[in-house]
């Protein structure tokens, strides 16, 4: 099956006054479809970098990204935008969600931008909604819902194009324990019957203990890249190593 991401000797620099940072120095991954992988590391090792550079909103410095099998580097920047849109779902710390728009509007929105009309805009936000448990809640704008429900309402956002990849930067990262143990069940669940391959970075263990594979970025290289056996949903395939040849 064609890998969800591939990334090749992937690297980004900064120019930052004159003085270039070497963010991600030459990464190789493979994401198969259906995955659940942690990204973990210390704070500046480059997994936002790295996070950024998969979910196609920024090019790399040098190496190569194929995303669904395609290789991003000859895309325009709108061939790019038009892939990105079909295949990668995003999920931040700090939710993004439209503050006056209904939560079923906010979700339906990434598929204005594929040209699908209004009432099936609607019904599929509203599925979306249900997935992730708040279909009682489709009229509330994200003032009226607490912190775990934006999060919820921004995975449905996410998820309702339906796309290869959930990229997740820190979901639970603005979020109590309890609200947080939610949206990680979310996850799995989604993970385990949609097939979603799930890419997320955290800074918590219990957080990264979901994966069935936890990647280690270490100065914007992987140190270590091993399969999770105690990950949400066992029984998957455990990968050994996904690391493409002459990495490391
Ligand atoms: N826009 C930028 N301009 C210059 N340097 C940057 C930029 N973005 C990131 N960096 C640098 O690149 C390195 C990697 O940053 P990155 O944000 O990817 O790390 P991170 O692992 O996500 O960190 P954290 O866990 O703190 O979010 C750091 O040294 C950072 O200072």
């Amino acid at each position: 099956m064609t890998p969800a991401l591939e990334a090749v000797d992937l690297a980004r620099s900064y120019q930052l006054e004159g003085v270039s940072v070497d963010a991600l120095r030459g990464v190789s991954l493979r994401i198969d479809q259906g995955e659940f992988v942690a990204i973990i590391g210390p704070s500046g090792s480059g997994k936002s970098t790295l996070m950024h550079l998969l979910g196609c909103l920024d090019r790399p410095t040098s190496g190569a990204l194929r995303v669904n099998g395609t290789e991003i580097s000859a895309l325009t920047d709108t061939a790019l935008a038009s892939l990105r849109n079909r295949t990668i779902g995003f999920v931040f710390q700090s939710f993004h969600l439209l503050g006056r728009t209904s939560a079923l509007d906010n979700v339906a929105l990434p598929l204005v931008y594929r040209g699908v009309g209004k009432v099936e805009r609607r019904a599929r936000a509203r599925r979306a909604l249900e997935a992730v448990g708040l279909g009682h809640r489709l009229d509330h704008r994200p003032s009226q819902m607490s912190g775990g429900e934006q999060q919820r309402v921004a995975i449905a956002r996410a998820l309702v194009g339906e796309p290869s990849v959930l990229l997740a930067d820190e979901p639970t990262g603005n979020l109590d324990t309890r609200n947080g143990d939610e949206v990680m069940a979310i996850l799995d669940r989604l993970n385990a019957d949609s097939g979603v391959a799930i890419v997320l970075v955290t800074h918590e263990p219990e957080v990264a203990a979901h994966a069935r594979r936890q990647i280690h970025v270490r100065d914007g290289l992987i140190e270590l890249d091993t399969a999770n056996r105690q990950g949400a949903s066992a029984g998957g395939v455990a990968p050994e190593d996904h690391r493409e040849e002459g990495d490391g």
